[in-house]
């Protein structure tokens, strides 16, 4: 994740710049989705704010002329009146002032319609992708570049979508005010629209240039910036804290902070000095046009062909005109910087899912339970881990699994429980393939804690509850729950009850013991009523003894009928099960009952002894 390499140049600068308008589309499309009613209102106000200008500059240039007439009659006339000299010029001033309101109003209308829209928007877009996010296999989430993208799309492209639209209305807007200042400047000259033109061209070119350099210093430094997310995540929350305060990580961690930080700004300055230099530079370009401009209708005044209402309202259209093709200038610039953002949004948002093709309800040989058939596993750009294992577990059978760190006994159950699939060999269950079944009717069969559950800071009967979707919110599966877990004494206890929210992240919150929480995992895991399957995977690691044995004399009564698995290192816990898989680096070494392992005399026999020695 070191940034080894500068990062990488475009590799056609002009088709990509093209091709990335792509996006605009679906970003329009999507904030017509969101609001169309705002989207029109946006529409008319842009309409608005175009056109007025222009009539406002006109009516201008007829103040002018109109004050310079009405001097000369009232100069001249006999009786002069004021009032009726002044009145028609009254009028007009009093016409331009409501057509200033008007683009006051219109403008205030886009600012509210904007900042309403991007919380709509924003809310829309990372709910697209959060439930992304939940399609997505664990194999993906493992990813790092999938990962980067997922980052990237949280970090920026929620905002980026009305960013688009926005700027593709202010163009509007602008375009419409260029085109009415463009009907005002041709009768002066075409060639003062070329040159107004002209003057504004070369900034726009490296504005467009800088943003793809922009976009790319944001992408090729996507790594460490998450790195540095990370390291925010370790120093500021309380579930690492602790360590890092123990170990006194606090400056290691702050100074790898501060040098991602110190390597990034260096690009970052790079870019934005060059950025703004040439846009300087290149701007003068276009005050200069300005200036030869003033210069020549200034020349055409004095020479009597324009008159002084004429010069007022050119060198007004000059300015305001050169002010609207920048500003559109910019918002095409800005639209191909956000079209790329989008870009990155759509990339993560189109990422191909492993769609779960399973239909099966039922098995081919119903009650046959599960076999594993020659299944071989390898993590995505791994090694293998697991070596041709094949097993097989018959309802009411209850099966342990034992080997040294690492050996891959959670890695079968990932497997068994289909979050990742066998790259050879097959699991069945009731004769089927697991990848033909239901995923749904997989679940409710399924029931399994990790030993890395997750500790949701919910309340105690939603921790619970999570275990089955579909009892989530029911209090009496809690209480059941609880029971088979043994959590129920500790959650009476509690000041609310199954009510007493859990977790230091919210007000009020308690904190559990390490074994409290493993019950709490554990009677999740009997919230699946209807599982005919139970894996538990070092479920006791955190209780005493006493608790222990507590907890298997009750999963043993719970599931009499049931296939039960159990990933144990405590041998105590294992010797019970019917059957013993000793695993040793993905190969199956040993298998049978505790006796007749014993007598076997082999790895689960010295392990057995070196624990039972360590208890004399
Ligand atoms: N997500 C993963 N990606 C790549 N490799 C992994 C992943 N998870 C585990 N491994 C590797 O797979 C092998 C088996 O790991 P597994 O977690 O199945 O071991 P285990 O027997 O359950 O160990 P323990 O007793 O420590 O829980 C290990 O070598 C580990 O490095």
């Amino acid at each position: 994740m070191s940034p080894t390499a500068p990062y990488p140049p475009p590799a056609n600068p002009l088709s990509s710049f093209f091709g990335v308008f792509r996006y605009s589309r679906r970003a329009l499309s999507l904030v017509w989705q969101t609001s169309p009613a705002m989207m029109l209102g946006l529409a008319l106000c842009t309409l608005v704010a175009g056109v007025l200008p222009a009539v406002a500059t006109w009516v201008g240039q007829l103040i002018v002329d109109g004050v310079v007439s009405a001097m000369e009659t009232y100069r001249t006339a006999e009786e002069p009146d004021l009032w009726d000299t002044i009145t028609p010029v009254l009028g007009w001033v009093a016409l331009e002032g409501g057509i200033i309101a008007l683009i006051a109003l219109a403008q205030r209308g886009l600012s509210a319609q904007q900042s309403l829209l991007r919380a709509l928007l924003g809310q829309k877009v990372n709910v697209m992708i959060l439930e992304k996010a939940g399609t997505l296999s664990l194999g993906q989430f493992e990813d790092s570049e999938l990962y980067d993208k997922l980052t990237r799309a949280r970090r920026e492209a929620s905002t980026r979508p009305l960013g688009l639209v926005n700027k593709t209305f202010s163009l509007l807007q602008n375009a419409i005010s260029l085109t009415s200042f463009g009907v005002l400047l041709v009768q002066f000259s075409p060639w003062a629209l070329l040159i107004l033109v002209a003057g504004a061209l070369p900034v726009f070119i490296s504005e467009a240039k800088f943003s793809g350099d922009a976009f790319r210093l944001f992408r090729w430094r996507s790594p460490q910036t998450r790195m540095q997310m990370y390291l925010e995540t370790v120093l500021a929350r309380e579930d690492s804290i602790k360590e890092v305060k123990l170990f006194g990580l606090e400056s290691l961690f702050l100074q790898r902070y501060r040098d991602i930080f110190t390597r990034l700004f260096s690009e970052e300055r790079l870019l934005t000095l060059r950025r703004e230099s040439w846009g300087f530079i290149l701007g003068l370009l276009g005050t200069l046009t300005f200036y030869a401009a003033y210069g020549w209708v200034v020349v055409e005044t004095i020479t009597g062909a324009l008159t002084l209402g004429q010069m007022t309202m050119y060198l007004m259209v000059f300015k305001q005109g050169q002010a609207a093709l920048s500003a559109s200038l910019t918002a095409i610039s800005g639209m191909y910087e956000d079209n790329l953002y989008l870009s990155n949004l759509y990339e993560y948002l189109e990422q191909p899912t492993d769609v779960e093709h399973g239909t099966l309800t039922q098995g081919e040989v119903p009650g046959d339970g599960l076999r594993f058939e020659g299944v071989s596993f390898a993590y995505p750009g791994g090694e293998e881990v697991l070596h041709n294992i094949s097993l097989h577990l018959k309802p009411g059978q209850s099966l342990a699994l034992v080997g040294e760190n690492g050996s891959g006994k959670t890695t079968l159950i990932k497997l068994l429980t289909r979050l990742y699939q066998p790259t050879q060999g097959r699991i069945l269950l009731d004769g089927s393939d697991l990848r033909d079944w239901d995923a749904e009717t997989l679940r409710q069969r399924i029931g399994v804690i990790f030993q890395d559950f997750v500790r949701y800071q919910l309340q105690v009967g939603e921790n619970l509850g999570v275990g089955d979707m579909h009892a989530f919110d029911d209090e009496q599966r809690w209480q059941s729950a609880a029971h088979q877990g043994m959590a129920d004494d500790f959650i009476h206890r509690m000041p609310k009850g199954y009510r007493t929210q859990l977790g230091r992240w919210f007000k009020n919150g308690q904190e559990l013991s390490g074994g409290q929480w493993q019950k709490i995992a554990l009677s999740r895991a009997y919230m699946r009523e209807n599982a005919d399957i139970l894996v538990l995977d070092e479920p006791t690691a955190a209780m005493d003894a006493a608790a222990e044995a507590e907890v298997f004399a009750r999963f043993r009564e719970h599931s009499r009928d049931k296939m039960t698995i159990l990933i144990s290192h405590r041998f105590s816990t294992v010797r019970s099960a019917e059957d013993i898989v000793v695993i040793d680096q993905g190969h199956i070494i040993e298998h049978g009952t505790h006796e007749a392992l014993l007598a076997q005399n082999g790895r689960y026999a010295t392990l057995f002894h070196l624990q039972a020695k360590g208890y004399q």
